[in-house]
């Protein structure tokens, strides 16, 4: 596992002051435009996956890394694949969860028919900062009728803090 994370932690690049001064921006495309990487990303989602969050039945993969990072990991698992949107995407009912950033408020969405009462789900996303969309995600899923497992993000900015008050997050890449 530790070799495998390796290459990965390699291949992505760190841009500072992207988007904005004071932010060394992680950039994970390199993961996926390779195709020994992507499967190697495969291989380490699912391996962690099975071994923290057994009995999952459903991906839940946040807009718009995290559907990246769940659509390389959904089918080797033989699970579905569910995506919380930013708000005014998705058709039909919807739950939604308002949620405080930096400056402001923003609003995330799931349909309200994809998930029922006997799903387990993992939240997946590529990289978890501040936390504030995570445990946006996390809020969302309690409003649902399925039960949370956890939470799965590849990168951890670990300064930041982030998982604090998550429960049952595993993150694979510190930095
Ligand atoms: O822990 P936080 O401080 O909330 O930041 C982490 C979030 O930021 C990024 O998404 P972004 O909102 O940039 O959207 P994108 O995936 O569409 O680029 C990243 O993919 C996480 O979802
Ligand atoms: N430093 C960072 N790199 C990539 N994506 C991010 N999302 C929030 N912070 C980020």
């Amino acid at each position: 596992m530790e070799e495998k994370l390796k290459v990965l932690n390699d291949c992505m690049t760190d841009h500072p002051d992207f988007p904005k001064p004071g932010i060394i921006f992680k950039n994970i495309m390199p993961l996926f435009s390779d195709p020994e990487r992507l499967a190697l990303l495969g291989e380490v989602l699912e391996e962690s996956i099975r071994k923290n969050f057994p009995g999952c039945t459903k991906l839940v993969g946040l807009e718009s890394r995290g559907f990246l990072m769940g659509m390389a990991v959904a089918s080797r698992l033989g699970v579905g694949f569910v995506p919380i949107r930013k708000k005014g995407k998705l058709p039909g009912e919807v739950v939604r969860q308002e949620y405080t950033l930096e400056y402001g408020t923003d609003i995330v969405e799931i349909e309200k028919c994809s998930l029922t009462a006997s799903d387990k789900v993992v939240l997946i996303d590529d990289l978890i900062a501040t936390g504030g969309t995570m445990k946006a995600a996390v809020k969302l899923i309690g409003s649902t009728d399925a039960a949370l497992l956890g939470a799965l993000c590849l990168i951890e900015i670990d300064f930041l803090k982030g998982k604090e008050g998550i429960e049952n997050f595993v993150s694979l890449i510190h930095v």
